[in-house]
């Protein structure tokens, strides 16, 4: 049943993109981590022309990699009965997918740039204020930022009426769901082409204002937490808690082991940042047990240890 409800979501994605059409032709996305390779894979299989940008060449071809593997898995759904139109597919998808270690050259010849780099204000302001200077004047500028303000990491540029926040979600050539975010001085133009974008590269659009958390982590992160905290106490074991909310909630996975899945590293940053801005907001203190496991370098699935143990990769 699970996979059918996947094969359903990943075919649907597919045939969306095919079907819609978007102003933007070229695409460059800067980060080619977990969050930008997955936007590129989807950009690309939606026949966009996708340059992925990475400071690392090593971080480039594990990307390139990752989404042959992940195309290769589509293909195979999408495909069943052919398989020779799924190599294809998977070829001319790989094909439209350009690699650079430079974003300023990479951002000359964008309709539309998304920045999916490490969160840090500092550094998305660097990378922003550089391309700001080189972009042609019609390029849209779009964050994957999941807790700062858009219109903060706008705050150097210059054509704040062509930003905006493109938020997706892990793993993103599965979930469903982009939220567009509109800051202080989006134009509707760009808002327009933001979500005529998200559809045409599959996904549903929902529009956010520029709040802490935009809708999903808003409510996801205090969750997230809560869930943490009854576990801190004592009230319920890890296993138990996820049974509840899976089994009792129809989630796909439990809260402890999202958090576990997006990192606790994430979580405590998140929750951190949140808290300095807004110290009076209960749901955002900070929570002893998760410091501990950070500072212990239990950071979830990634580091083989968080709520849970797993098997290094
Ligand atoms: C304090 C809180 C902090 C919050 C942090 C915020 C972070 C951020 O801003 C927001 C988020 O993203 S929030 C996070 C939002 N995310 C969530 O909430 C996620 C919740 N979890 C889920 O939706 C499901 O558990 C998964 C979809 C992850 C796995 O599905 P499953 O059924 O349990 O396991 P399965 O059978 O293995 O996989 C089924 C099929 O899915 C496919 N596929 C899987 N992984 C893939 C990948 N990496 N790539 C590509 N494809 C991938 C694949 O096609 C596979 O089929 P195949 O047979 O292998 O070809
Ligand atoms: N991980 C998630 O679940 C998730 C979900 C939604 C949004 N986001 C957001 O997406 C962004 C990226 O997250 P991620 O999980 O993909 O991170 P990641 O660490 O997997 O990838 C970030 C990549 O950016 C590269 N990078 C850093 N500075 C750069 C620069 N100046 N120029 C070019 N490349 C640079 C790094 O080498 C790294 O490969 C963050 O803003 C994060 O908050 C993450």
């Amino acid at each position: 049943m699970k996979k059918m409800v996947q094969f359903g979501v990943i075919a649907r994605n597919f045939s969306n993109s095919s079907a819609m059409q978007s102003a933007i032709k070229n695409i460059t996305v800067i980060g080619g981590g977990l969050m930008g390779s997955g936007i590129a894979q989807v950009s690309a299989q939606a026949g966009q022309n996708v340059t992925l940008v990475d400071l690392s060449p090593e971080v480039l071809a594990k990307s390139q990699k990752s989404i042959g593997a992940n195309l290769g898995r589509v293909a195979k759904k999408v495909y069943k009965d052919k398989p020779q139109d799924g190599e294809k597919f998977v070829a001319e998808s790989m094909a439209r997918i350009k690699t650079s270690t430079d974003p300023a050259a990479a951002a000359k010849s964008a309709d539309l740039v998304v920045e999916a780099i490490v969160e840090n204000m500092g550094v998305k302001h660097k990378l922003f204020k550089q391309l700001d200077a080189v972009a042609p004047e019609h390029t849209i500028f779009a964050s994957n930022t999941s807790s700062l303000s858009i219109n903060e990491i706008c705050s150097v540029v210059k054509r704040k009426d062509r930003f905006g926040g493109l938020h997706f979600f892990n793993p993103v050539p599965v979930m469903r769901l982009l939220e567009v975010v509109r800051g202080a001085e989006t134009s509707d133009a760009t808002y327009k082409t933001m979500m005529e974008w998200g559809k045409a590269v599959g996904k549903t659009c929902i529009t956010c204002k520029d709040t802490p958390g935009f809708v999903v982590n808003r409510l996801l992160v205090p969750y997230i937490c809560e869930a943490i905290r009854l576990y801190e106490r004592g009230d319920a074991s890890a296993r138990d808690i996820d049974t509840a909310m899976k089994l009792g909630a129809g989630y796909p996975m439990g809260p402890l082991e999202l958090a576990d899945y997006v990192g606790l590293d994430t979580n405590k940053f998140i929750l951190d940042g949140w808290h300095n801005k807004y110290p009076d907001q209960p749901l955002f203190k900070p929570i002893p047990l998760l410091n501990k496991l950070v500072s212990e370098g239990k950071l979830g699935v990634k580091a083989g240890e968080g709520f849970y143990k797993y098997e290094k990769k």
